[in-house]
C-alpha cells in the first residue's frame, strides 16, 4: 500500500521551493527538445538519405526521451570538483541540456553510480577529485515534486539514515503483475554486484528476496550503456534464461523501464530445443520424479550420481573424443578427385587423398569452431582447394561452385548421420565409446551404463530427459555449433543471464560459456536453495573451474518480506540450511495468519477475503500441486471465490487472484500469499526435498501471509 505523504516532509524542507522550480524548468527543456527532434523540417541533411536518417535518429531520440517527461529524474548529488560545486541530476534516461543546466545524468553512468555507493570522493575522468557533498532522493510524478529526502548531507553531519527510510516506504507499497525496476533504490552492494567490471563473468549469490534477478536484469540493461565500450552489449543479441515461462513472462515486464526491450528472456529448455531444431520435444526431468516416489535408497542413490556425472564437465571432451572418432571412421576410405575449370589455364585435377583429409579434419578439431565442425571441414576444404590451385580472388567463387556438389556430398558422409539427439544416445549406450576418451574411471562409466530410472514411465512423444540435454547440447556445439540464431547464421551472444544459476550443470556453464562472449555470463543463485542439486554444481568453485575469471559477489540483505513473514520461513530453511539466518530489512507487518480445522475451500475463501480487506488486491493460494490447484479452484467457486488458476506453464499472471502449485510459484511475488494444506501430509517433514517446497511457499508474499490446512498445521509452522 502506497504511504501517505506528510506534508512536513514535503513543503517544509528548505530547498522545496527552489526543487520545483528546477523540476519545472527541467521539464520545459525536455520538452523543448523532444519537439526540436520531431520537427521535421529541422531535421534537414546535405541530401534527402542524409535527411531521412537524421530525422529516423531525432525521432527515436525523441521516443525514448519522451516516457522519462513525467519524472525526469530521482535524486540529485551535490558535488564538488576542482573548487567547483555543481549539483548532478540523475534519472532513468540521460539527457543532455544543450541550452541550459537542466541535464540529466543515466543511472546506469559511470557519474550515476556515485548516487548509489557510500564513497565521499571519487577521480573524475578528467583527473583531479571529485568530493560528494549532499546525495538526495527526489520523489517526483506527474512531473510534480512530492519529496525530498536527503541522503547523505556533509553540512548535516553526514549520512542521515534517508536511504533506509526511502528504502522501507519502497518495499512497504503492494506488488504488481511483473517484476519491478529498483533503479530508484538500489542498494550500495547490489549497485557494486551490478557495476562488477563488464567482460568478467559474475556469479551473484543471495538468499531469497536479496534482489538476485532483479540485479541480474538491471545488470544486463548496464551492459548496454555506450559507456561500456567494446563490452557494450545490443539488447537483441542477449538472453535471459529463467526456469519457467511463467516466471520468465513475469520478469520480461521489466525490460521496457529499462530499456533492453528486445532482450529475449526464455527457458534452458526452449533454448536447447530450438537450437536443436526440435521444438516440439518434451523435456522431461524423470531423476526428479523418482526422487520423489522411489523408496529405494539405494537406485535413489544411484540416479542421483548418475545425473551428476551426466552434467560433469569432462563430459564435454567425452563427446568430443567420440566425435573425433566417428568422424575419422566415416573419413576411413573417403577421397576426392575432381577437375576445375580455371579461365585462361589447362584443366586443373585437384585430389584430396585419406591421409589429406584426416589433416584437414584435425585442424578443424584443434581450431573448434564456434559453428561447429561440419561447417569449419567444409572452410578447411574449400581453403585447401583454393590454396593448391593458387585461384586468384576474382575467381574464387567459381571455383567454390564447381566443387560444391563434391564436398557436399563428402560432408553428407561424413556427418550426415550424426544428429546430436542420437549421437548423444549412441554415445550413452556404449561402452567402448564412453571409455574412449580415457576420461571415465571404470565405475564411471559402469554408473552410466545403468538405468536406475528404468521404472519411470517415458511420455509416448519424442523427448529428451533433462539430463541427457547438456550431452546432446555438447553434440550440437561440436558439429552444429552453439550460440545465436540470428537468421540463418550463428554468432555467441553478447550476455547471458542465468537466473537458477545453482540448477545448471557445469557442463552447461561450459556450452554457455562457448554459448557467449568471453566473459560475459552473469549467473544468479542460491546455493541453499537448490531443489535440483543432481543437475547443479557441488559449489561455485566447479563453475568458476568452467568460466575462468568468474567472480562470485554476495547479497547479504534481503528485502522481499515483512519480518514476521521472514522470521517464518527462516524457521523452515534452518532445517536443511546452516545459512538460513539472513540479514533481511527490518520492516513490520501483520502477523501472519493461521485457518485450522474444517474444510479447507471454505478457510481458504475466508483467508482471501480477509487478506482483501487488508487492502491487497495481488493475492496468490499456493498449493502442493498442480492438480490441487485445479480441484481447489473449482471448489472455491461455491465460496464466491474466484481464484484463475495457473497451472502449466503456458498461463500467466495478470495481478489479481490466483492459485497455483509451488512450483510455478518459485520466483514470483505477492502482496498476500495464503498456503493451502500447510500440513505434514502434504509436505512430508522427513523429506528435505518437501521442506524446501514449504519454504518456497511460505515466502511469497510481500506483506500478508496465511497458512490453511483442514487439519493439522505443519509441525514446522504451527
Ligand atoms: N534495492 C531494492 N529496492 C527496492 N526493492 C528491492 C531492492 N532489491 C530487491 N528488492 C525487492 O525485493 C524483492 C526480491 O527481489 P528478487 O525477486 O530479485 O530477489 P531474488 O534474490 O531473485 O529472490 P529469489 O531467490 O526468491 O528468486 C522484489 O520485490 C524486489 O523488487
Amino acid at each position: 500500500m502506497p504511504a501517505a505523504v506528510p506534508r512536513s516532509m514535503t513543503e517544509n524542507h528548505p530547498d522545496f521551493e527552489q526543487e520545483t522550480e528546477h523540476l519545472k524548468d527541467t521539464v520545459a527543456a525536455m520538452i523543448r527538445q523532444i519537439e526540436l527532434w520531431e520537427d521535421r523540417d529541422r531535421n534537414v541533411g546535405a541530401d534527402l538519405e542524409t535527411s531521412v536518417i537524421m530525422a529516423d535518429e531525432a525521432g527515436e531520440h525523441a521516443a525514448m526521451l519522451s516516457p522519462h517527461v513525467h519524472a525526469p529524474y530521482f535524486g540529485s548529488l551535490k558535488v564538488r570538483v576542482g573548487g567547483r560545486e555543481q549539483t548532478l541530476y540523475v534519472g532513468k534516461h540521460g539527457f543532455l541540456d544543450v541550452k541550459g543546466p537542466h541535464s540529466v545524468v543515466s543511472w546506469d553512468s559511470e557519474v550515476g553510480s556515485l548516487f548509489y555507493t557510500q564513497e565521499l570522493s571519487w577521480t573524475p575522468k578528467r583527473g583531479g577529485k571529485g568530493t560528494i557533498r549532499r546525495r538526495r532522493q527526489l520523489d517526483v510524478e506527474a512531473k510534480t515534486l512530492r519529496r525530498i529526502t536527503d541522503l547523505y548531507d556533509d553540512e548535516q553531519g553526514g549520512d542521515t539514515g534517508g536511504r533506509e527510510e526511502v528504502l522501507l516506504r519502497r518495499l512497504n507499497e503492494g506488488s504488481t503483475a511483473g517484476m519491478r525496476d529498483v533503479v530508484e533504490t538500489l542498494q550500495p552492494e547490489q549497485n557494486g554486484a551490478m557495476r562488477w567490471p563488464a567482460g568478467t563473468p559474475v556469479i551473484i549469490q543471495g538468499a531469497a528476496g536479496s534482489g538476485k534477478t532483479t540485479i541480474g536484469f538491471h545488470r544486463l540493461a548496464w551492459m548496454t550503456n555506450a559507456e561500456r565500450g567494446p563490452h557494450r552489449a545490443r539488447p537483441e543479441a542477449c538472453m535471459v534464461l529463467m526456469p519457467n515461462k511463467v516466471l520468465a513472462a513475469y520478469a520480461s515486464r521489466i525490460l521496457p523501464e529499462l530499456g533492453i526491450e528486445r532482450a529475449s528472456v526464455t527457458t534452458p529448455e526452449a533454448w536447447a530445443t530450438g537450437l536443436l531444431g526440435l521444438e516440439k520435444l518434451e523435456v522431461t526431468d524423470r531423476t526428479l520424479s523418482l526422487l520423489l516416489t522411489d523408496r529405494d535408497n539405494t537406485r535413489r542413490a544411484l540416479a542421483w550420481r548418475k545425473a551428476k556425472l551426466l552434467g560433469d564437465a569432462r563430459m564435454l571432451d567425452v563427446v568430443r573424443t567420440h566425435l573425433w572418432n566417428r568422424f575419422n571412421a566415416a573419413l576411413r576410405s573417403q577421397s576426392v578427385q575432381e577437375t576445375v575449370e580455371l579461365p585462361g589455364r589447362d584443366l586443373q585435377a585437384l585430389t584430396f587423398t585419406e591421409a589429406d583429409l584426416f589433416g584437414l579434419l584435425r585442424d578443424v578439431f584443434a581450431a573448434d569452431p564456434l559453428d561447429g565442425y561440419r561447417a569449419g571441414f567444409r572452410r578447411a576444404l574449400d581453403a585447401e582447394a583454393l590454396a593448391r590451385l593458387n585461384v586468384p580472388d576474382d575467381q574464387e567463387a567459381g571455383v567454390r561452385r564447381q566443387l560444391s556438389t563434391t564436398f557436399t556430398t563428402l560432408l553428407g558422409r561424413v556427418f550426415a548421420s550424426t544428429t546430436p539427439v542420437t549421437e548423444a544416445r549412441r554415445l550413452l549406450g556404449s561402452e567402448a565409446a564412453l571409455r574412449a576418451s580415457g576420461l571415465l574411471s571404470d565405475r564411471e562409466v559402469q554408473l552410466l551404463m545403468t538405468d536406475p530410472l528404468s521404472g519411470i514411465p517415458t511420455p509416448r512423444r519424442a523427448h529428451a530427459d533433462a539430463i541427457e540435454l547438456p550431452v546432446m547440447l555438447a553434440m550440437q556445439a561440436f558439429t552444429g555449433g552453439i550460440g545465436r540464431l540470428d537468421g540463418r547464421t550463428l554468432e555467441p551472444f553478447d550476455h547471458v543471464v542465468l537466473d537458477e544459476a545453482q540448477d545448471y550443470s557445469p557442463l552447461l556453464y561450459s556450452l554457455l560459456g562457448r554459448a557467449t562472449r568471453e566473459g560475459h555470463i552473469t549467473a544468479l543463485g542460491d546455493l541453499n536453495q537448490g531443489m535440483h542439486g543432481y543437475k547443479g554444481p557441488n559449489n561455485w568453485e566447479a563453475v568458476q573451474a568452467v568460466l575462468p575469471g568468474a567472480k562470485v559477489l554476495t547479497l547479504s540483505r534481503t528485502y522481499r518480506s515483512t519480518r514476521q513473514i521472514t522470521g517464518l520461513g527462516a524457521r523452515i530453511a534452518s532445517t536443511y540450511n546452516r545459512a538460513a539466518d539472513v540479514q533481511g530489512v527490518d520492516r513490520d507487518g501483520a502477523e501472519v495468519q493461521r485457518y485450522v480445522g474444517g474444510n479447507e475451500p471454505e478457510l481458504l475463501a475466508r483467508a482471501v477475503r480477509d487478506a482483501q480487506a487488508a487492502g491487497h488486491t495481488n493475492i496468490a493460494i499456493v498449493t502442493r500441486r498442480g492438480i490441487d490447484a485445479e480441484r481447489l479452484s473449482e471448489q472455491l467457486v461455491n465460496y464466491d471465490t474466484d481464484a484463475q488458476p495457473i497451472t502449466t506453464q503456458e498461463h500467466r499472471f495478470r495481478g489479481g487472484l490466483v492459485i497455483l502449485p509451488v512450483n510455478l510459484a518459485k520466483g514470483l511475488e505477492f502482496s498476500a500469499a495464503i498456503v493451502a494444506s500447510a500440513d505434514a501430509q502434504t509436505y512430508d517433514e522427513s523429506t528435505e526435498y518437501e521442506r524446501r517446497l514449504l519454504y518456497v511457499s511460505a515466502s511469497r508474499a510481500l506483506h500478508w501471509l496465511a497458512l490453511v490446512s483442514p487439519g493439522e498445521l505443519h509441525p514446522l509452522i504451527a
